[in-house]
């Protein structure tokens, strides 16, 4: 049996309460077997309306950060918590904050978003403004797992394929991209540019993804996905409320990267060490 990975597709509101009894729920009924990797989306936590709300829970979510440490225990899973928000350091904002817990439940990373989603979505919403209340990450963050080597990233990151290629130098064998995707840039660029990130570092993708309409008035696209190292998708959530699983088979990284070995003709690899 190869490890897997268990991507939950979530609706979330904006109680943290129900997202967490949500999660808990469907963790009772999937009976999962070790190790598996637990994958949640973007904001999976409290999907608010406004920023200032955000930022007020910022200062309490580590008693949330207690409890998942608990379902880690409970349930004998790595969980890639999606995006929780942490308080950012003297800025007065917080970080879109991406934590990795072991089965012991300690956090074994912390990734900040770094690319912060400042744009005009012909989607009805008015244009998005992420920067205002979040502060921006700095730091590539790839750490090792019994799963492989994980490099995480967030949603909007996805875009910034120079991300990627720092993770592929750090020698990432998965990667995460929990999301929140808009309808409209959804249907346009989620599913190319996840498979162009698999394609080109020959990483598994793991994408969890917010979908449908949610009680703050937004609509998320869906459409979690594992992709593998070849660039396939092999399974799909499309925008059911549902949680969908894969094998990770790290010798089917080898076979790709030995077939193709875009890894050693990379003549860019070095300008990303230095
Ligand atoms: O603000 C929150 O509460 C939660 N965060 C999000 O929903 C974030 C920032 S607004 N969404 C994205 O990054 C979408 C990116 C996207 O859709 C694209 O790149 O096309």
């Amino acid at each position: 049996m190869h490890p897997q990975a268990f991507i939950v597709q979530m609706c979330s509101t904006m109680s943290a309460e129900q997202n967490f009894n949500y999660l808990q729920q469907q963790l009772t009924q999937a009976n999962l077997k070790q190790p598996t990797l637990v994958c949640l989306p973007e904001t999976w936590l409290c999907f608010n309306k406004d920023g200032v709300t955000t930022l007020e829970q910022s200062k309490s979510n580590h008693l949330w950060v207690e409890k998942l440490a608990q379902l880690c225990r409970q349930f004998g899973i790595w969980l890639a918590a999606g995006t929780i928000a942490l308080p950012s350091e003297n800025t007065g904002k917080y970080h879109a904050a991406s934590l990795l817990f072991n089965e012991q439940g300690e956090v074994v990373a912390q990734y900040n978003k770094i690319h912060l989603f400042d744009a005009q979505v012909q989607d009805g919403s008015g244009g998005y403004r992420e920067s205002k209340f979040t502060q921006a990450g700095s730091d590539v963050v790839v750490v090792d797992s019994p799963f492989g080597r994980i490099g995480l990233s967030v949603c909007y990151d996805v875009r910034f394929a120079g991300l990627y290629q720092q993770m592929m130098a750090l020698g990432a064998d998965i990667i995460l991209v929990p999301s929140a995707f808009t309808t409209v840039t959804g249907e346009a660029h989620w599913l190319p540019l996840l498979q162009a990130r698999a394609i080109e570092t020959q990483c598994y993708v793991l994408a969890a993804a917010q979908v449908g309409q949610h009680d703050n008035g937004r609509a998320t696209y869906g459409h979690s996905v594992a992709i593998s190292p070849w660039g396939e998708v092999l399974v799909n959530a499309k925008t059911e409320l549902t949680n969908i699983e894969c094998q990770l088979d790290l010798s089917e990284l080898q076979q790709v990267r030995a077939s193709l070995p875009v890894h050693q003709h990379n003549r860019f690899k070095s300008t990303f060490y230095e």
